[in-house]
């Protein structure tokens, strides 16, 4: 058994044991959510020291060979009825990539910095979608006698996509491993950590730096992130909205960094990029190429910045959507366009996951966060991002073991709702992680040129909106 990552004396920490307790959320609401957590937390929602064994490197995958696509295509897509056409878009946009995703060589330059910071603690890593799986890292694990592993995974918000469903692959993976499957902990979610948001901050300036003076002051921040359906959206988190708003707090964060550099402060927005499903369900929006074109018939905006928040590295959704569709909706409306790349494997970042880790074995204080939105949670608490009302409810490792162990009496239903045992008006029955039913919540988004143009002018008379309106409709009263 590896015990070179283990605090001394820590090692027997167990967080097998259950107790219940009250977590007060860290925002502003007050809602009491009783929850079963490890006794080894806190009421803040933090856990003592707990040692582990090794660091496991969690992904999305991506193919490397053309052969490699439709199989992938059909492992993210497993389940959630997205419709053959949209399959084989995305499918000519990986072969025009030769068939090729970059995302697994910027995860193993990743894996080779992260391997080189934290030495000699050993660093494994698993996929989602494609090979390397999770499964495999599992059985690495196990034969190398790790006991227990920390899990970093790609995504720095919360949201069904971005965490729970990593964390329920997980639970999947150790399933299929069987006895002696690896213990797993995440490290918790870093949307507004320096190490995620200051890299991008200097790829803001540097591509600002591009732009001619003259035009600077009808240049915008246009952030992206990968759509959601508006349910997933208003289920994200603890307690609802998680997502747009930590990408509202990270962006607001660069915005202000930004302008200390360059003593400018640009007006800004969040939109979002690669939505896919039937067009009858409600996903976040405007769609980046929609929001370029409506600033270009403004009038009003020569140049734009955008800078793909909700990614952490370039892989293919932002080399396509972004610098290929988005440019090119710009380019057609005449807005100079420029891209902030991602953080990548940024040394900055790489510090970041050893300072995750160092908050959970060794209990290093203080958790850095750079919005007054973070820190969140250590420990994802039950039901975490899950869906609303009756559905699907599958276990998910790497959080509170009561959500590896759904139980009986509660599945279909999420305690800490507050309308948990009536039907859920915006979550009809059935409804999949991923919403394959059209919502009632927020009103359906109208994407067509001309509404869209109302919404976009809406925020450009403030000329420094943070946030686009209709994410503020999502969500719960
Ligand atoms: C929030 C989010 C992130 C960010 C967090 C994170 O990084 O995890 C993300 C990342 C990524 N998404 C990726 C690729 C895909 N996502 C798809 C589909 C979907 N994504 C969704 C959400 C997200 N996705 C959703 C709600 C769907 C539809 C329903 C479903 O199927 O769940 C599909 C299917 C076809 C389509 O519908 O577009 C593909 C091929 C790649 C790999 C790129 C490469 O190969 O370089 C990466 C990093
Ligand atoms: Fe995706």
């Amino acid at each position: 058994m590896l015990r070179s990552g283990f605090v001394p004396g820590a090692g027997c920490v167990v967080s097998r044991s259950r107790g219940t307790m009250t977590d007060v959320s860290s925002d502003s609401r007050t809602t009491i959510i009783p929850m079963i957590m490890p006794r080894t937390m806190t009421a803040a929602g933090r856990t003592e020291p707990v040692g582990v064994d090794a660091l496991l490197l969690v992904s999305f995958g991506g193919p490397e060979a053309p052969s490699d696509v439709m199989p992938f295509l059909r492992n993210v897509t497993h389940g959630r009825g997205v419709p053959d056409e949209r399959l084989a878009q995305v499918a000519e946009q990986y072969r025009r990539l030769g068939g090729r995703s970059p995302i697994n060589d910027q995860n193993r330059a990743l894996l080779a910095a992260l391997r080189a910071e934290l030495a000699p603690l050993p660093v494994y890593w698993g996929n989602r979608n494609w090979s390397p799986f999770l499964v495999d890292a599992l059985r690495a694990m196990r034969r190398d006698g790790v006991g227990r592993a920390a899990c970093f995974v790609t995504s720095a918000f919360a949201s069904y996509s971005g965490c729970r469903q990593y964390r329920e692959d997980l639970a999947r993976a150790r399933a299929q491993l069987g006895p002696g499957a690896p213990e797993l902990i995440k490290l918790r979610q870093y949307f507004d950590h320096p190490g995620f948001v200051l890299p991008m901050v200097d790829h803001v300036v540097d591509e600002l730096a591009t732009i001619p003076a003259a035009s600077l002051a009808r240049t915008r921040l246009v952030f992206v992130a990968h759509s959601i359906p508006l349910t997933q959206s208003a289920d994200s988190g603890p307690d609802g909205d998680a997502y747009p708003r930590q990408l509202a707090a990270a962006a607001a964060v660069i915005v202000e960094r930004v302008a200390l550099r360059t003593g400018r402060r640009h007006p800004h927005d969040l939109v979002y990029a690669s939505r896919s499903g039937p067009p009858s369900v409600p996903w976040l929006a405007p769609d980046v190429g929609d929001h370029l074109a409506a600033l270009g018939s403004a009038g009003r905006t020569q140049a734009v910045v955008v800078v793909p928040i909700g990614f952490v590295s370039d892989h293919m959704e932002v080399i396509h959507d972004l610098d290929v569709m988005a440019a090119e909706r710009a380019r057609a409306v005449g807005l100079s366009f420029r891209r902030a790349s991602t953080v990548g494997a940024d040394p900055r970042f790489v510090t970041m996951v050893r300072e995750l880790l160092d908050e959970r074995r060794y209990g290093h204080r203080p958790r850095a966060a750079l919005s007054p939105l973070g820190p969140g949670h250590d420990v994802c608490p039950l039901w975490c991002c899950a869906p609303r009302g009756p559905g699907r409810r599958l276990p998910a490792a790497a959080g509170v073991p009561a959500d590896e162990r759904p139980g009986q009496d509660t599945a279909g239903h999420r305690p800490d709702a507050p309308d948990s045992d009536v039907p859920d008006s915006d979550a009809p029955d059935g409804t999949a992680p991923g919403g394959d039913a059209p919502g009632s919540g927020p009103a359906p988004l109208e994407t067509s040129d001309g509404a869209h143009r109302d919404i976009c002018d809406v925020h450009d008379v403030g000329g420094g909106a943070t946030v686009h309106n209709d994410v503020h409709k999502v969500g719960r009263p």
